[in-house]
């Protein structure tokens, strides 16, 4: 049987049933499944090793979307979030995305920026090409740093200058510029970076103060693309809405980021479920977004020739499967098997294609509906909890409010004084 994430009413599905799904999509082993179920799969020893001061953890709720065509590849895809409905959204959205040929994406290679601040330069512009005539110097000196990088392809590629104007005057940042292969590669472009300094004072006679890699990940970027057809949306007055949501987005700061923060609902809930840094991906996504000199849309949606929805997303994905969390938390270590991805660049597809497709599921929701019913509706379970409901009374007190339109923890009290 062809392994398929399309399942309509996976959500109706117990926990087990779920979860006994993606073990034979995913090819789980029982102590994967072991793992899944455990409270606090986490150990704490094991915590007290990751961070600093270890008092305890704290559980956020790990989902799998579903319906996700990827390149043609079946996904299921890990998402850890506390916010309820982003994890229905990107199914949601996802199954549209199959009304055509899912989401299809590229990339720029796994490749980071990492920046040496050099000061006190009489002559900045001399400095600068005095820096890129011993480029390959620089170059090498960097590589050996790293062998095992190098051995595996990756490294130091090359090197950019630049003499930036500051309140402390003229400054020459040098970019490193490194393929750091599948890992996110932060420690090994600042080891780097480190090694480098002595150099870049020597040669141009100024003195270095910052050593460190740009979240601005600009050569590691990630595309997705995908055509949604009219049918799919509810007709091609859904796709004018879309296209007026990102209309405004891209002309808006103020919708933009609430825009983007809808990306990245769906991107950082990945992130965060594969181990991997969320405030690098989030600082390269604002940075990204703010690259014209003012702050716009991460995403474009259009109308095609026969009326269908087009919809893409380029942005920094700088994500690893070795070395950060990703290696050492189990949970994060089981997400990446569920995902079955094989390399940093298939992982940032992934992640940058949920980023699109969440961003699909909130605009058609405002576009049409509005974002409250569907959102209210799954959120009414934590009103529910918020007003101190236990057990049944959960979903009962739920199911009321959303029937009533009503879900308001005024009301969830006196269905909760009712029920008891
Ligand atoms: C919530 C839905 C999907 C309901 O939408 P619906 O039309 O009532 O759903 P449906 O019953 O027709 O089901 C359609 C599909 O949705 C999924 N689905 C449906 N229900 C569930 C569920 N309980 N659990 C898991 N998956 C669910 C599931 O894949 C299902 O397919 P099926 O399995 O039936 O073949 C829809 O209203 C929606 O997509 N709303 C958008 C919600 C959203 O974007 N939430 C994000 C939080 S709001 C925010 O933070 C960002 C924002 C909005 O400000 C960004 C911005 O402004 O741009
Ligand atoms: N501004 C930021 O975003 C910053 C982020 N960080 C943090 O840095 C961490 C990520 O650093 P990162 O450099 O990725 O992690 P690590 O240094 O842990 O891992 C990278 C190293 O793993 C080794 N390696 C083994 N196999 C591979 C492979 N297939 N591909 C690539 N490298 C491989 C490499 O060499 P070798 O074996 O020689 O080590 C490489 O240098 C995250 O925790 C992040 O939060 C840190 C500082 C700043």
């Amino acid at each position: 049987m062809k392994k398929t994430s399309q399942i309509s009413g996976f959500y109706k599905l117990s926990i087990e049933e779920r979860i006994q799904i993606l073990k034979e999509f995913a090819g789980l082993e029982p102590e994967d499944v072991e793992l899944l179920k455990r409270p606090g799969a986490l150990p704490i020893e094991r915590a007290d090793k990751m961070v600093e001061n270890v008092i305890g953890k704290i559980e956020i709720p790990l989902g799998v979307a579903a319906n996700f065509l990827i390149n043609g590849r079946e996904y299921f895809v890990p998402m850890a979030t506390e916010e309820p409905s982003v994890i229905a959204a990107a199914s949601n959205a996802a199954k549209l995305t199959r009304s055509k040929n899912g989401i299809t994406t590229s990339n720029t290679g796994p490749v980071m920026i990492s920046q040496i601040q050099t000061v006190g330069v009489n002559d900045p512009f001399g400095a600068k090409m005095a820096i890129l005539e011993n480029r390959q110097e620089i170059i090498e000196q960097a590589n050996n740093q790293d062998p095992v990088l190098v051995k595996l392809g990756g490294g130091a590629k090359d090197i950019e200058v630049r003499v930036i104007d500051t309140k402390m005057g003229p400054m020459v940042i040098t970019h490193l510029i490194v393929d750091t292969r599948d890992a996110m590669g932060a420690n090994a472009v600042n080891t780097m970076a480190e090694a480098l300094a002595p150099t870049i004072e020597k040669i141009t006679g100024g003195r270095v103060y910052l050593r460190i890699l740009s979240n601005l990940a600009v050569k590691r970027l990630v595309r997705a693309k995908t055509v949604v057809s009219k049918e799919a949306l509810g007709g091609e007055e859904v796709v004018d809405g879309i296209v007026m949501a990102y209309a405004f987005a891209e002309a808006d700061p103020y919708r933009a980021a609430t825009h983007n923060k809808g990306i990245m609902n769906g991107v950082t809930a990945v992130v965060l479920a594969t181990g991997n840094d969320t405030r690098a991906i989030e600082a390269g996504a604002h940075a990204y977004a703010a690259r014209f000199g003012r702050y716009t849309s991460l995403s474009t949606w259009e109308k095609n020739k026969d009326g269908d929805l087009v919809g893409t997303l380029e942005m920094p994905m700088a994500v690893g499967l070795v070395g950060g969390a990703t290696a050492t938390h189990p949970i994060a270590k089981l997400a990446v098997k569920i995902l079955g991805v094989k390399t940093a660049v298939e992982l940032a597809e992934i992640i940058t294609a949920t980023g699109l497709a969440q961003n699909l599921g909130a605009v058609r929701a405002l576009a049409t509906e509005g974002i409250q019913r569907g959102h209210m509706a799954l959120h009414a379970r934590n009103i529910a909890i918020n007003a101190g409901a236990v057990g049944e009374q959960i979903d009962r007190i739920a199911e009321i409010m959303v029937k009533e339109g009503k879900v308001k923890m005024d009301r969830a009290l006196e269905l909760l004084k009712q029920l008891k």
